[in-house]
């Protein structure tokens, strides 16, 4: 793949309605797109999910940029890129900063993808024709406002409802869910906003029926989740402390989980992405496709790794309408009773708008081999 130039974007996106997690709210979402250019003039798309701060991971859009600009960027010059599935080899002696590779990586991945006439999705070995999709609800000033919500997405369709939970945010939120639905397949997420003190309180989530509890404790934890989920009939899923197939191996391997929450952007690229699933399909351990707020960009990258067929429950690639006045490609994300129908044309298979880019841009700048 003979590349023109990689153009790094800092983008600003108004949201529809705030985000809050235990990790604070979001108000708007401030990121990097990336293109990458080949000589014949195709473009390829890629979107880092780095927030403003270091509260989700250690990562941010400030950290992103320089480590693209010092160090991935300069190490794509130097090497003759074949095929993608190549890059995190040439990556992976620069530590972590898995959402900076990411973006870079997805970007190859797309171009790569249109240069073959392939759907990303057919690249990377995916079958499905639709997916099923759920969504991320934050949390809510009281346990009525939250119902409120979980009534508008299941009246849309959406095929599973993650909360968001914190200590004082917790029990009487899902008791008021599962009053009103008793039979939804509903799943909370705590951002590990608990420590092992809180198991006994945690523990009352068992009887729910929940789907999975998501990273109930520590972000760089895998040893008291296995202590939690030894307590616990509820599956445990993780999501911040899988950053690998290594760390998605030794979790197993101590029984931490019983589900990983797969992010593109946080084990650094499809093709870890795709490793991670390839292990949890061999081991039994379902996984999902998790999200984090992404502009259509990113979602259409979600879109297509979901279509591999280990991807058995419901991720939370939601519409783009549930973000985004107006998203940055055409057509947006669409779902009808919980399903997107996986597009076909080459890439991601959803069109960058450029007017629409530009508009968001609030900085660039262009790197050439
Ligand atoms: O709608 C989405 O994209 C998922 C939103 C979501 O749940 C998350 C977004 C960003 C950071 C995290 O709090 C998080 C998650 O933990 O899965
Ligand atoms: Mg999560």
């Amino acid at each position: 793949m003979e590349l023109h130039s990689i153009t790094l974007r800092a983008m600003l996106m108004r949201m529809r309605h705030p985000f809050t997690t235990s990790l604070g709210t979001e108000w708007d979402k401030y990121f990097i797109l990336v293109e990458a250019r080949d000589k014949e003039g195709r473009s390829g798309w890629g979107e880092s999910v780095a927030s403003r701060e270091p509260y989700y991971n250690e990562e941010t859009v400030s950290t992103n940029w320089s480590i693209m600009k010092e160090f991935l960027i300069p190490l794509i010059w130097a090497h003759k890129i074949s095929h993608p599935q190549e890059i995190g080899a040439i990556f992976r002696h620069i530590r972590r900063n898995n959402m900076a590779k990411a973006a870079l990586d997805g970007a190859l991945w797309d171009l790569y993808a249109k240069r073959q006439g392939l759907s990303l999705s057919r690249l990377l070995g995916g079958e499905k024709k639709e997916i099923e999709v759920g969504i991320s609800i934050g949390i809510q000033e009281t346990a009525e406002k939250m119902v409120e919500q979980v009534e508008k997405y299941v009246e849309e369709g959406y095929r599973r409802i993650k909360v968001k939970i914190q200590p004082g945010d917790d029990i009487p939120v899902v008791a008021a869910i599962r009053r009103r639905f008793p039979d939804i397949r509903l799943m909370v997420d705590a951002n590990s906003a608990y420590t092992l003190a809180d198991l006994d309180h945690l523990a009352q989530l068992d009887q729910f029926n929940l789907m999975m509890i998501e990273q109930p404790l520590a972000h760089d934890d895998i040893i008291d989740h296995a202590t939690f989920q030894k307590r616990v009939k509820t599956p445990i899923c993780l999501d911040e402390s899988i950053h690998s197939r290594e760390d998605a191996r030794k979790a197993i391997e101590l029984g931490s989980c019983k589900i990983i929450n797969i992010k593109i952007g946080r084990v650094g690229g499809l093709g870890e992405s795709k490793a991670i699933h390839d292990l949890c399909q061999e081991k039994g351990i379902p996984v999902w496709c998790g999200g984090m707020c992404e502009s259509g960009i990113g979602r259409g990258h979600n879109v297509a790794i979901t279509t591999l067929s280990g991807f058995t429950l419901p991720g939370d690639t939601a519409a783009s309408s549930r973000y985004w006045v107006q998203d940055l490609i055409d057509p947006e994300v669409m779902v009808e009773k919980g399903l997107i129908t996986v597009p076909q044309a080459p890439g991601i298979g959803y069109d960058p708008v450029a007017r629409r880019i530009d508009e968001c841009t609030l900085y660039s700048e262009a790197f050439r081999p």
